[in-house]
């Protein structure tokens, strides 16, 4: 398809270039190229398609690189991307060797943090802002930030320090879509809901045409806004009790208001903020029908949209985790599940639906929902955390302060441990397993199959104690989990191929190479299950029977499961040589979730290899 407006858009220079009458044709190529774009090669769509007009309205604006924008998640930042002088690598976004799918430092001087965990934007801009300030400079620094992101801590504690700076040219744009992944949950969303509902947005919409229309200087233009939004229509919003200077709501798709509303905010000094209504998947009727469906898409057909899956027959980990928990709940009415925002991608929506009062979607607060859990379980509940590795990083305080240190039994059912695909460095789960194995109390699994992750779940909800379930990203190799649940004995692995000279203790997702090198090798392969407690005596027993050990483990390999069987070799009389294999000790980029594991040799090629390096065939 043809982009003749935005093919003369290289940077935004070009953009500012521009008379105003001429954006209305860069916002819908720009949107157009969006859905080919990013139906070609997967990615966040809805996000993308709400914020066109916004991204094009803050550049033309605002002079950036030097004016800072800090897209919080930074999942819509492809508007930006192609603004910016990314629109030919589009093609290659998320994929092996191509830009990252998240604003990064390294990619561009418009990107001036990298994000992805959502609600640090005001943190960072707050920062710049200050930085701006004290180097005498009068840049702006915007947040942009959307409802769900809105709801973390981390924006209030920012909120609250901002609003009681001097001087600072800060400016927190909420983009509020009324959706998280899923609908937003909790008090702000019904906050913010009041604040656009019917006579409020409508009122506060005439005031911008009243306002906007006369283009008035901009004092007058504060004076006014003060007057009809602070006085007449939205009295002591929860944002003016925090310092900042609340305007709006404005309708984000209309140019006409985000423009000149942009460049009068754009004069005045101290901590400001812009709510701006969007719609999530705006100008794309499929998305904008099901933003839910449309938030993260693998390659599809834009014109058919999103078809059924035909289904690979396998499950995932993930829909292995949501239906052993609504059989679970069905068995024991104190299990009770929680989710930090991640409704569809946890495997929650069937629990949801029917336990809903036993569901709590927290928002997007791993923080609470650790403690949260925690004070369940000192009421003998039965909490379930299902949380993504990455995302459990956040908690970490409230793992050991609030559970494992009181020995609560909470269950953390971590998804998306080891290398996640796509989504790259953010969001791969390459350290959980080197975080937690140092936490007393905690017993921490990893499952090798299907039905394994149902048994470890089983044995987790009925262990006394805080737990932790690690599974990867997508399916295993097909087994189908059993219906009967059946407890595992804590701590002890199994001998899965008997062989001589070489044993592989596997650590769950690396079961199946650990077979595949064990055939090629004749080794020992042993399935590990437990990273805490390690099977002690599993391991005395082929440190005694082989020349080499060789620990296997989606995880970084400092501080890892291997690292936990160095610990037990060092005890042992007769010290075998110990091969420890894992992620590397650097970031890993994004890319298919097998090529990524073979760049960093955990493929049976790359393990074999290694094998090969430190103990050769001969020796
Ligand atoms: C700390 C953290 N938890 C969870 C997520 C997963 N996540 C990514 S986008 C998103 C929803 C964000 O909603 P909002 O900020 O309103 O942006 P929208 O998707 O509506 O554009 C969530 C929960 C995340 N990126 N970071
Ligand atoms: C931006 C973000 O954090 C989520 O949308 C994430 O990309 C979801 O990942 P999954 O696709 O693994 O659920
Ligand atoms: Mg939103």
């Amino acid at each position: 398809m043809p982009y003749p407006n935005l093919d003369r858009i290289a940077s935004p220079a070009d953009l500012r270039a521009l008379e105003r009458r001429e954006l209305g044709s860069i916002a819908e190529e720009l949107r157009a190229f969006l859905i080919e774009s990013v139906s070609k090669t997967g990615g966040h769509l809805s996000s993308n398609l709400g914020t066109v007009e916004l991204t094009i309205a803050l550049h033309y604006v605002f002079d950036t690189p030097a004016d800072r924008i800090v897209w919080d998640v930074g999942h819509q930042t492809y508007g930006h991307k192609i603004l910016t002088g990314r629109r030919e690598a589009m093609s290659g976004l998320r994929h092996w060797g191509g830009i990252s799918g998240f604003p990064r430092r390294c990619e561009s001087e418009y990107d001036t943090f990298g994000t992805a965990h959502s609600s640090t934007s005001i943190s960072a801009a707050l920062g710049m802002a200050v930085a701006a300030r004290d180097r005498g400079d009068d840049t702006h620094a915007i947040a942009v930030i959307g409802d769900g992101a809105m709801s973390a801590g981390m924006a209030f504690e920012a909120l609250n320090n901002a609003g009681d700076m001097e001087g600072i040219n800060l400016l927190v744009i909420l983009n509020d879509n009324e959706m998280s992944i899923s609908p937003p949950v909790g008090a702000l969303t019904k906050i913010l809901a009041r604040l656009m509902s019917g006579s409020t947005y409508n009122a506060a919409r005439r005031v911008g045409e009243r306002v906007l229309g006369v283009a008035p200087p901009v004092a007058d233009f504060a004076r006014k806004v003060e007057e009809h939004v602070k006085g007449m229509i939205t009295p002591g919003t929860l944002f003016e009790e925090f310092g900042f200077r609340y305007y709006g709501p404005i309708d984000g798709h209309d140019l006409d208001t985000l423009i000149p509303t942009l460049q009068n905010l754009k004069k005045l000094k101290g901590p400001q903020f812009l709510h701006v209504i969007t719609r999530k998947g705006q100008g794309y009727k499929l998305a904008e029908a099901d933003p839910i469906l449309y938030h993260g898409v693998s390659k599809f057909d834009h014109t058919a949209g999103i078809q059924p899956a035909k289904g690979s027959g396998k499950l995932t980990y993930t829909q292995v985790f949501g239906d052993w928990l609504c059989d679970m709940a069905a068995r024991d009415p104190n299990v009770v599940a929680i989710t930090p925002a991640m409704r569809e991608g946890s495997g929650l929506v069937r629990f949801a639906q029917e336990y809903p009062d036993r569901y709590y979607d927290v928002g997007i607060a791993e923080q609470h929902a650790l403690t949260f859990a925690a004070g369940l379980a000192c009421e003998g509940l039965k909490p379930v955390v299902a949380i993504y590795s990455t995302f459990l990083q956040r908690a970490y305080d409230q793992l050991i302060h609030d559970i494992a240190l009181q020995n609560l039994p909470v269950v953390l059912a971590i998804d998306r441990g080891g290398l996640v695909g796509a989504d790259g460095a953010t969001h791969h789960g390459a350290f959980d397993l080197s975080y937690l194995a140092c936490l007393p109390n905690l017993v921490i699994m990893a499952p090798a199959d299907e039905n394994e992750c149902r048994q470890m779940l089983y044995t987790a909800v009925r262990h006394d104690g805080p737990t932790a379930v690690r599974y990867p990203r997508g399916s295993g190799s097909g087994v189908v989990p059993e219906r009967e649940m059946t407890a595992l004995p804590i701590g002890k692995g199994e001998v899965r191929r008997k062989g001589s000279k070489i044993a592989l203790l596997a650590f769950g997702s690396m079961l199946g190479v650990a077979l595949e090198v064990g055939e090629a090798l004749d080794a020992t392969v042993a399935n590990m299950r437990f990273i805490k407690p390690l099977d002690e005596a599993l391991i005395a027993q082929l440190a005694s029977q082989h020349e080499l050990l060789v620990t296997l483990e989606e995880n970084a390999v400092i501080g890892g499961a291997g690292s936990e069987v160095s610990r037990v070799l060092d005890a042992l009389p007769r010290r075998p040589r110990l091969l420890r294999l894992g992620l590397p000790d650097r970031f890993i980029d994004h890319g298919d979730q097998a090529q990524l594991l073979a760049s960093v040799g955990l493929n049976t090629a790359g393990v074999l290899s290694a094998i090969e390096s430190a103990y050769p065939s001969n020796s």
